[in-house]
């Protein structure tokens, strides 16, 4: 038995950070979507008790370190699984990337595996699963667009955003979570209005949503890789409405309305970044069927 999963993408429209806790995560306020950006994750069934991982992309580990593995790997214990799986994983989304590819790839082995393994659980008891393998699994388990709070893990639903596209853009670097988190310094922050974005997507006010984007992650990455900076330069010239990186970074997005602007702004680009994508939000949650 085979099952195909999508394992979109997830940009932050918003990011901001309350504190740093005690356990060293820090507390965060995140306003999430999905778009239409995404790894293709083949799970077939083995009959033997083992976990295999398959991925061409030399960025990405095919053993326990893989996030995908690693959901796997819980599942089995959590629920004494005895039989197997073979996760196949074609890579579209960027890794490093600040877009969570890896975290969607667990999630996605998640909802896929339930199936797979005829484990009944709920997407809530999946998306509190996900939350052990790392701090966006659980938005990753349920997509569509989320307040995240916690670690990341808090996850209210929200409506979809404006219609609009989404240019990426993804500059020839990696960066660390980790690295980005600890050069954040708690005290030198400003931060974006998390409830007025919420408003925003409410009243589906395109011009507002613009606005109120923000990431406080934004200054750490662009002092620590310039080219971030430059390409948010590039977008906003090229007539980007609102610009803003993703995540810890480096994929910087850009947010228009007219399919010409868009080509000016993608084919602008192209020649001066690693990979360059202009997609649409997805909107809607996944379901378990
Ligand atoms: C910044 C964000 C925004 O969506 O995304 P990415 O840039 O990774 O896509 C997330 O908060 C990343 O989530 P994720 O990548 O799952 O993080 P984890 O694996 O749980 O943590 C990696 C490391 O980041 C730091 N970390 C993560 C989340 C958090 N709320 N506080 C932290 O300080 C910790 O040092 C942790 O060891
Ligand atoms: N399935 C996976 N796809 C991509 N990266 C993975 C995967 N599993 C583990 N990783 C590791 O996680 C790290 C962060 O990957 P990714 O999720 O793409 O970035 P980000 O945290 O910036 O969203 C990578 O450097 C990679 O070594």
């Amino acid at each position: 038995m085979k099952l195909l999963v999508k394992a979109p993408a997830k940009i932050n429209l918003a990011l901001d950070v309350l504190h740093k806790r005690p356990d060293g995560y820090h507390e965060v306020e995140m306003i999430m979507t999905t778009i239409d950006l995404a790894d293709r994750v083949e799970l077939s069934l083995l009959q033997e008790d083992k976990i295999h991982i398959l991925s061409h992309n030399r960025y990405v580990p095919d053993d326990q370190r893989n996030l995908a593995y690693q959901a796997a790997l819980l599942l089995k214990n959590r629920f004494n699984v005895k039989k197997g799986v073979s996760i196949s994983i074609e890579k579209t989304i960027p890794v490093a990337a600040g877009l969570a590819g890896g975290s969607s790839d667990a999630a996605a082995a998640l909802r896929g595996l339930n199936k797979l393994w005829n484990l009944g659980l709920t997407l809530d008891e999946l998306a509190q699963l996900g939350s052990e393998i790392g701090s966006d699994v659980s938005f990753c388990v349920y997509g569509g667009t989320a307040l995240a709070k916690g670690r990341g893990e808090f996850i209210t639903e929200l409506p979809a955003p404006p219609t609009c596209w989404v240019i990426l853009a993804k500059p020839f670097i990696g960066v660390s979570t980790a690295e980005v988190y600890r050069r954040l310094d708690v005290n030198r922050i400003t931060h974006p209005n998390i409830n007025e974005m919420i408003n925003a997507i409410g009243q589906n006010d395109y011009q507002k949503v613009c606005q109120h984007v923000g990431n406080v992650l934004e200054e750490v990455t662009l002092n620590l890789h310039p080219e971030v900076a430059q390409i948010k330069d590039q977008m906003k010239r090229f007539g980007a409405d609102a610009v803003l990186m993703s995540g810890s970074g480096p994929t910087v997005f850009g947010l228009v309305q007219h399919d010409s602007r868009m080509h000016r702004i993608y084919n602008g680009l192209r020649g001066f970044c690693d990979q360059v994508f202009a997609v649409r939000m997805l909107g809607e949650r996944h379901t378990l069927d």
